[in-house]
């Protein structure tokens, strides 16, 4: 259940809210002034604040919401925050949401725009599979109900978007929801693994060339700046471009022009860039393999996207989403979990972050013989000491490539299945593949 957390220093304000929110199930907590909310917060779980502008001592100006609005920042408290005022005026309305509230609602109320509000906020959505957005990002928690808010905000933007994360926590994803959510909807988003990409091949599919530009240029091919004009274009896994392609990179992002290879005419794409990352781009500037020139033509905005071991209170949502998802397609009745099975999930870090969740419960889906999933039917690579001492002393890059040559073979060379097996996307198995000169022969 949601905590609303009220802040009036009228008892019958408070009162009057704690009634609505109560009937439709919410419960409520109460402070009459910012600092018993303090208080509060420091003790209790609030899910979202109520909170009154004005205090007996200064009915009018706003000043002790927004003291308590600016307090609530520099505690890092990430909660939402609806502003109530009898005095509303339209510039304290905005001078609250500059300092970090999400909405507005003038005293008296109306009861269901008091509803709406905190519901549109912190209601919990229903888990299902029938709409995309819920599963993709559902307002599971207040901390991804803000990142939603702020993809939103960015989406409406044609700023540069930088996504970091670590594999499989959904970058690629979030880069679609922003796209989804942009004026540039209309068109498909346009994307490029950079990690997929060889070299040599860079420039012919970034920007295109024409027919005979290069011996195997049998046709003429049309870059991914020109097909995401007017669109965005998603760059993904950038921390893997070399220097010298990065400054080519840089060039079209400065200037907004490139050439096809094999013609000097210059061409111009509007593309809105969104680009992601697990690399700390940062410390690859530091090494000295990273443009900072490059990395502040991308980050204009930039949205951080937690592993899934820092978002275990979100476990709950994410195994009903999952287990709906694939119960539907291995057509399997209404699944659920059992308390040990699931505390079996909460006990794992998580490497491979959603990703490997929905592949474990994936299979577990397949394996279980009734319709309450237990904890053997979890498959999740749990220490095992004993295995842990036979294997010989190496270091982690040659037992990284160890590891991915025997899955390539076990899957008899098929990279994908051998990168989903240890939890690698395509783009991080071929980077590997790549970087140790792994053999692949062709299936
Ligand atoms: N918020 C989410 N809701 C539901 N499923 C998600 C969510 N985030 C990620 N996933 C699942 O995890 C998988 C990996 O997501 P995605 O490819 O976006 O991650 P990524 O961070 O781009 O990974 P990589 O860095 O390895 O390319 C998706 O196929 C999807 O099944």
């Amino acid at each position: 259940m949601k905590t609303v957390l009220i802040v009036d220093d009228l008892i019958d304000v408070r009162l009057s809210a704690r009634i609505v929110l109560e009937s439709h199930g919410f419960q409520c907590l109460e402070a009459d002034h910012p600092n018993t909310a303090l208080t509060c917060l420091a003790k209790d779980k609030v899910d979202l604040i109520l909170l009154d502008m004005n205090f007996s001592q200064d009915t009018t100006s706003g000043h002790e919401g927004l003291a308590f609005l600016s307090d609530l920042r520099a505690l890092d408290l990430a909660i939402p925050v609806i502003v109530i005022t009898g005095w509303a005026k339209i510039d304290l309305a905005v001078q609250a949401m500059q300092s970090g509230a999400c909405d507005f609602i003038e005293k008296p109320w109306k009861n269901k725009r008091l509803i709406d509000a905190v519901k549109n906020i912190i209601a919990q959505p229903e888990v299902s599979s029938n709409t995309k957005e819920q599963g993709l990002f559902g307002a599971f928690s207040t901390n991804s109900h803000l990142l939603i808010e702020k993809a939103k905000r960015i989406a409406q933007t044609d700023a540069n978007v930088l996504i970091t994360g670590e594999n499989g926590t959904g970058k690629s994803m979030l880069a679609k929801f922003i796209h989804q959510h942009s004026h540039r909807a209309k068109q498909d988003m346009i994307s490029v693994n950079m990690a997929a990409i060889p070299d040599n091949l860079f420039e012919s599919e970034l920007f295109g060339h024409r027919k005979g530009a290069f011996t195997d240029a049998k046709e003429h091919r049309v870059g991914r700046f020109t097909l995401a004009n007017g669109s965005s274009l998603f760059l993904d896994e950038i921390g893997c471009l070399t220097m010298s392609l990065q400054a080519k990179l840089l060039r079209v992002l400065e200037s907004g022009e490139y050439e096809e290879v094999g013609c000097s005419k210059p061409k111009r794409s509007n593309a809105r860039i969104i680009s992601a990352t697990n690399a700390d781009l940062n410390e690859l500037i530091e090494e000295g393999k990273f443009r900072r020139d490059l990395l502040f033509r991308l980050n204009t905005l930039v949205i951080e996207l937690p592993p899934l071991r820092a978002r275990l209170d979100e476990l709950e949502e994410f195994v009903s989403h999952f287990l709906n998802l694939h119960g539907k397609k291995y057509g399997r009745g209404i699944l659920t979990f059992s308390k040990q099975a699931f505390n079996k999930l909460t006990e794992y870090h998580w490497p491979g972050n959603i990703r490997e969740l929905s592949h474990v419960i994936e299979r577990a889906v397949i394996m279980a013989q009734t319709n309450t999933i237990d904890v053997q039917d979890i498959q999740i690579a749990q220490g095992n000491k004993q295995q842990v001492d036979h294997v010989p002393l190496m270091s982690l890059e040659q037992a990284e490539q160890k590891l991915i040559t025997q899955a390539i073979t076990h899957f008899d060379g098929n990279v994908l299945k051998a990168g989903e097996f240890l939890g690698l996307s395509k783009s991080a198995i071929y980077r590997r593949i790549d970087k140790f000169s792994i053999q692949v022969k062709d299936t």
